[in-house]
């Protein structure tokens, strides 16, 4: 790419060249060295356009391996956050950082970063030039750029602030946009509709503003630092006169200071105004560079649970609410045992769930595995021990088998053997392509109750031996849950806490212990 534009530049500057002595031996009527002139001219021109189709296409293939660099380090930094720093931001919010944030590094980031090599080569090759024809005129162009490169500082800090603005902004309508669109089915039965293209409105003129005060700051910028450029000009122009008059430079020297002066002060004025855009990529790049997680323990794999897990005197409370979700909590939870946790609704049971899966990590107390406290165990070699299971579960846009195997190889014998377990079988042969049938985003071409069971099949598959289970089988009917929550009672080496709001007396039963959220935060 570099080659390229350096190769342009040159041709750029062959064809200038050739101008100026076209005019030097034509006022001495020299018609064949004119004609010789207007010749490298022509050919140095067309070379050019011939070049700038492969500058084009390079370009394309360049900013688009960059993009796919940058995507894939934001992407593989997003897959090694914790749960609470991930869930910081919105997916629609990580989806503006991987979509208009890109769209602003290739035009600003990498558009203006090639801009600047190819003004610098015109540079340099005109500095040149304009030296050959006479030094004094290369002083002249050198103290003249140094005002135009000091001159765009003034604009820094406000093409800086309108820029952050701009991408904040852009974050603000994806989000708005992603949640009108999650919405819209309840929106469309309230008869509501309009209301989403009420929000756009007002949520893209918000994004309108901050664009055009972006463009009025690159916009003041630009004309300032242009209206220096043609004073310049103007300066080098009369130099030009007065050192052809004093016969100290060849006549074509009037179009050379022209072309080649134009050239620098307009490719001076470009790098000042390209440079503070490409710095002002900056605040994105660092944006996006902050979802690279923060180095977390490597630990040893655990083996598998022995004893069981212990939660002693747990509190939580989630940011900034001012009231005890958990108060001084304490459950044992031996290994093998069925655990099921019914209360009220809002007494924390969710939120137990996640302090045991180690999504929430904010609490006070010990939480451990086999003694060994969750604060010494990393979130990789957790997870390699525990599902967990929620009432909604996501499904992805891909095949019914890939949901269930997450992509992961699985036994053709255990996984039909899974697909039994959880009740899959008549899904399946309803689907037109069976296990393989494409499932739709999130699922919205399934039943509550099918979602679960794909969830429950999962978690099975994954061969984890401790299950973590958030009202797993509520959207199903009351035989269905009964027949799979049996089931999952049944796995003699699984080590099992439900949370559930019906819990039906065959169940408790098999159970090995109930626990009521409400007792257990009241001191006994
Ligand atoms: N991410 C969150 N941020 C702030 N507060 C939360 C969050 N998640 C839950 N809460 C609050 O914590 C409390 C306990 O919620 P949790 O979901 O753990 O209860 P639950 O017992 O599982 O309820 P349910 O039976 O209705 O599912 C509720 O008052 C809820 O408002």
């Amino acid at each position: 790419m570099i080659t390229i534009i350096i190769c342009n530049a040159g041709l750029l500057t062959v064809g200038g060249i050739g101008s100026v002595n076209a005019l030097t031996v034509i006022v001495k009527h020299q018609t064949v060295p004119f004609f010789a002139w207007v010749g490298v001219t022509v050919a140095a021109d067309l070379s050019y356009a011939v070049l700038l189709y492969f500058q084009t296409v390079q370009k394309v293939k360049l900013t688009q391996e960059i993009d796919t660099l940058i995507r894939a380090d934001v992407a593989a930094g997003l897959g090694t956050q914790n749960y609470a720093d991930f869930h910081r931001e919105t997916t629609a919010t990580y989806t503006s950082w991987l979509t208009n944030d890109i769209a602003t590094i290739n035009e600003y980031g990498i558009g203006d970063a090639l801009m600047i090599i190819q003004q610098i080569a015109e540079i340099i090759f005109s500095g040149t030039t304009l030296f050959v024809l006479h030094w004094s005129l290369l002083l002249t162009v050198l103290g003249l750029s140094s005002a135009m490169v000091i001159f765009p500082r003034i604009f820094k800090a406000r093409l800086d602030r309108t820029s952050l603005a701009r991408t904040k902004a852009n974050e603000r309508l994806v989000n708005m946009l992603e949640d009108m669109l999650n919405g819209f089915d309840t929106l469309f039965t309230a008869n509501l509709t309009k209301v989403m293209a009420q929000k756009v409105v007002t949520v893209s003129k918000d994004v309108n503003a901050h664009y055009i005060a972006f463009g009025r700051a690159s916009g003041a910028m630009y004309a300032s630092t242009n209206g220096l450029s043609f004073l310049s000009q103007l300066i080098l122009l009369a130099q030009a006169g007065g050192l052809i008059l004093y016969r100290l430079t060849p006549i074509g020297a009037i179009s050379g200071v022209q072309y080649f002066g134009g050239t620098i002060f307009a490719e001076l004025s470009g790098i000042a105004f390209n440079y503070r855009e490409f710095r002002s990529v900056a605040p994105i790049m660092g944006k996006l560079a902050s979802t690279r997680a923060k180095p977390t323990p490597v630990t040893a794999p655990l083996p598998v649970l022995h004893t069981g897990l212990q939660l002693s005197n747990i509190t939580y409370r989630y940011g900034d609410r001012s009231d005890n979700i958990l108060h001084d909590l304490s459950l044992t939870i031996p290994a093998g045992r069925k655990i099921i946790l019914t209360g009220d609704s809002g007494t924390g049971k969710s939120t137990l769930l996640g302090i045991i899966s180690g999504q929430l990590t904010g609490y006070t107390g010990r939480v451990s595995f086999d003694g060994l406290d969750y604060h010494h165990i990393s979130a990789d070699a957790l997870h390699a021990q525990l599902a967990y299971v929620t009432q909604d579960p996501y499904i992805f846009n891909a095949d019914l088998r890939w949901n269930l195997t997450l992509g992961q190889s699985v036994d053709p014998v255990h996984l039909t053997g899974v697909i039994d377990q959880v009740g899959l079988g008549p899904l399946i042969s309803h689907l037109p392509n069976g296990l393989d049938t494409l499932l739709s985003h999130n699922g919205t071409d399934l039943s509550g109750g099918q979602k679960q069971r794909i969830a429950l099949g999962r978690a099975l598959l994954s061969g984890r031996r401790i299950l973590l289970l958030d009202e797993a089988t509520s959207a199903l009917d009351k035989d269905a849950s009964l027949a799979l929550e049996k089931c999952l009672l049944s796995f003699p080496k699984l080590t099992l806490v439900m949370v559930t709001h019906h819990l039906h007396p065959e169940i408790a039963a098999l159970a090995d212990e109930v626990v009521q959220l409400a007792q257990i935060n009241s001191p006994v």
